[in-house]
């Protein structure tokens, strides 16, 4: 709701619904009488709008959005332009964090003023929507096009003190708020408010105006990737230039173009699923659960292993306030990993604050050292002997009561558990690459890990400022299992017709940050070469014995990837790969040696060229993992398609707006052309078992079920 208190000739108007103080229905309709009484009641002056509790307000309620209650009287606009139309002076001060809606309030104000501390943002992009209700018209006219295309496009926030420069407040205030902007409102009662009304200025520096919105529009093209939201918010800016009440007709077109494109939906399922995940609970077992169990609290950690992610996983640690142990048996690397760790936490501004994190870490080789942590998270070699190696010794130097994690991207958790004499103490936590970055944490619960421990690792993850995601136990977990897929296709097509960067292109217009063959040379090829060594895929000298170039295990397998690799082309790292790269560059250049290679291996097993459509590109790249990610919810690994989402975007680089792959499987592919899209290419390469359509797929596909309900439905 909202609150009016008089304050001699001031009208407060206090939003509170917490916890954000969204903008819902009532609240609106609140508001608007509060400015409607306060505007009749002769003895008010000035207005200020305020909110009660943590922040102003996140903005409209976008759990209202698509409901009747999101247009219903008053809507967001028709508050907004309410204020804007008061005859009596508006002042909106604004505490903690204010955004979109919030913003739109206040630029329809007289007047600004806001906590030393907020955060002023605009994240309507990332929900794939125009900010309207006159922000993109007003917003430009207050602070400029340059600052307006920074703050809508890039969706990041600003501090007060860069609100004050940038003349979007004006007034930062240190002191108690709610006086300061009574204060404020009474100084102002008697100033004339026709210059006060954004929406009546021209925006300044149109001179340049075309320069600014150019190279801002040559950026986005590049960096888009198939995303129209952000181009389209940089037409609705441009609107700005026109005279204000044909650019809000623009706004609002341009808001019900974007609000209407499948892209929205998929950014706002996006939205709310990396909240859903966080309501963790067992498929299997849905007693188990976010309410039911409780985290035991984490002061210190011990990591294992002063890798690259044993750094990554360190470095986040640090950042969150916790004690870290790092254990390292080879004393160069550890000496190496604390410079690392250390210029990583002093590069920051707030140096004081990160340099008391940076003496929470204890550097050392002796294992022993782990007598008092809480928890460990082991980094060491992906080699499932050496892992179990390392939790006998871990199970023996820890409390009893310590939680054993293990950062493994795959290996068989109840094997790495069954070393210890603790095996509902031992779960996953793997961690992405750089681990002090990626915001996901696949967490993977074994057959014995206890509702406790999985609690302590997803409140870990929160602590940490990570998306945890709770998986089952399978290879690859849910992410590498089903991404693998993605590169198995890519290489037969390779071997079909494709070359390497036409596969890439075709992704990255996708919307994908790279395709498959630069992200295989960023991430290294001996990495997965070993893994398929491991498996008995192949040899370090080429196929096993006896086994046939194209096939292994019973299915078909494309071996261009081992012979790289045998060549010694793992990628970036060695100059060369699926690509070749110039000294000190990351360009991926195209390179004769990986196209005769792959020339002659079509010659030598009698491989006809054909030319490969895009499309074919796309459905062959991703729709075995999208049916895998069906497997995976049939075989109860995923509380829901919403998990595996958040695992494609948060770790994967999925492209965003189209949701994820199983919201983009039901909501722009359809669960019946994905199903005989699969049928079709099941029928041409029988000898790939992923195209053998899931069970579940073909019961949705076939009653006409839609995932996104389904999964709805099921959701704790
Ligand atoms: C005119 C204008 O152009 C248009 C028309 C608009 O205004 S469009 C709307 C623009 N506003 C947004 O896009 C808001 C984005 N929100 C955030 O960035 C963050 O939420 C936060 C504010 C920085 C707080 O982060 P947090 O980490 O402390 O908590 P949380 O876990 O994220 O959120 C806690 C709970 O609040 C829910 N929530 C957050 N923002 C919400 C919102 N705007 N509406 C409804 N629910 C919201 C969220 O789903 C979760 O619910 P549940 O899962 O527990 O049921």
């Amino acid at each position: 709701m909202a609150e009016y208190v008089i304050y001699e000739t001031v009208a407060v108007l206090q939003i509170n619904n917490p916890p954000l103080n969204v903008l819902s229905h009532h609240v609106r309709r609140q508001l608007m009488s509060g400015l409607q009484q306060a505007l009749q009641d002769t003895a008010v002056r000035s207005i200020v709008i305020m909110g009660k509790g943590q922040i102003f307000t996140a903005g409209a309620d976008v759990k209202e959005f698509g409901t009747e209650k999101a247009l219903s009287d008053p809507s967001l606009p028709t508050l907004v332009e309410a204020v804007a139309a008061s005859n009596k002076p508006v002042v909106t001060a604004f505490h903690g964090t204010t955004l979109g809606g919030g913003v739109a309030l206040a630029l329809a104000s007289h007047y600004r003023l806001a906590a030393s501390s907020v955060k002023i943002g605009l994240p309507e992009v990332e929900i794939g929507i125009v900010p309207t209700c006159g922000v993109s018209q007003r917003l430009p006219r207050l602070v400029g096009l340059q600052t307006a295309v920074q703050m809508i496009v890039s969706a990041q926030t600003m501090s007060a003190q860069q609100a004050l420069t940038t003349g979007l407040l004006d007034k930062v205030v240190s002191g108690d708020l709610l006086s300061e902007a009574v204060g404020f409102a009474k100084s102002v009662e008697v100033q004339a408010l026709a210059d006060r009304r954004v929406g009546s200025r021209a925006v300044p520096g149109a001179d340049t105006a075309e320069d600014v919105l150019d190279a801002a529009r040559k950026r986005l093209v590049r960096r888009s990737r198939g995303a129209i939201a952000p181009l389209t918010c940089l037409q609705a800016i441009q609107a700005s230039l026109l005279p204000f009440e044909t650019g809000m007709k623009r706004e609002a077109e341009l808001g019900q173009y974007l609000w209407t494109s499948w892209q929205t939906g998929a950014l706002r399922y996006a939205f709310l699923a990396e909240r859903t995940v966080k309501r963790w609970y067992l498929p299997g077992n849905k007693t188990v659960n976010y309410r039911t169990a409780e985290p035991l609290v984490i002061n210190s950690v011990g990591v294992l292993g002063a890798g690259t992610m044993g750094v990554g996983i360190t470095i986040c640690l640090l950042q969150a306030g916790l004690k870290v142990v790092l254990i390292e048996a080879n004393k160069t690397q550890l000496d190496k990993a604390v410079t690392l760790i250390q210029r990583s936490l002093g590069g920051r501004s707030h140096s004081k604050q990160l340099s008391h994190q940076a003496m929470q870490l204890r550097a050392t080789t002796d294992y022993r050292q782990l007598g008092e942590v809480d928890l460990v998270i082991e980094a060491v070699f992906e080699d499932l002997a050496l892992k179990r190696k390392v939790f006998q010794q871990l199970d023996s130097v820890t409390k009893p009561q310590a939680i054993l994690a293990t950062n493994t991207s795959g290996l068989d958790i109840d094997k790495i558990a069954s070393a210890t004499q603790r095996p509902d103490k031992v779960i996953g936590t793997h961690f992405f690459s750089p681990a002090n970055v990626m915001r996901l944490l696949e967490n993977i619960y074994g057959r014995h890990t206890s509702p406790e421990t999985i609690a302590t690792a997803m409140q870990l993850g929160a602590t940490i400022g990570k998306v945890g995601v709770l998986v089952g136990n399978c290879p690859g977990f849910v992410g590498n299992r089903m991404k693998g897929l993605n590169f198995t296709e890519a290489m037969f097509l390779l071997e079909e017709g494709a070359e390497p960067q036409d596969v890439d292109k075709v992704l990255e217009e996708f919307g994908f940050a790279m395709g498959p063959f630069r992200v295989s040379d960023l991430a290294g090829g001996d990495v997965h070469w070993r893994r398929r060594i491991q498996a008995g895929l192949t040899t370090e000298q080429g196929p096993p014995p006896n086994t046939p170039l194209l096939y292994r295990q019973g299915n078909r397998y494309c071996p261009l990837a081992d012979m790289l690799c045998m060549q010694g082309r793992f990628g970036q790292k060695t100059g060369a790969g699926w690509y070749r790269y110039e000294s000190g560059s990351r360009a991926a250049l195209p390179d004769a040696v990986v196209h005769r290679l792959i020339l002659k291996h079509r010659q030598d097993n009698g491989l006809q060229r054909r030319n490969i459509s895009s499309q074919e590109i796309v459905e062959r790249c991703l729709y075995p993992l999208i049916n895998e990610g069906f497997r995976i919810l049939e075989e109860g690994l995923a509380a829901g398609p919403q998990d595996i989402d958040v695992i494609f975007l948060l770790g994967f680089g999925w492209p965003r707006h189209t949701g994820g792959p199983m919201y983009y499987a039901d909501k722009v592919v359809g669960l019946g052309i994905l199903l005989r899209c699969l049928e079709k290419y099941r029928a041409l390469h029988p000898r790939s078992a992923h195209w053998v359509p899931s069970s579940l797929l073909q019961t949705m596909a076939t009653q006409g079920t839609s995932l996104t309900a389904w999964a709805a439905g099921s959701r704790l």
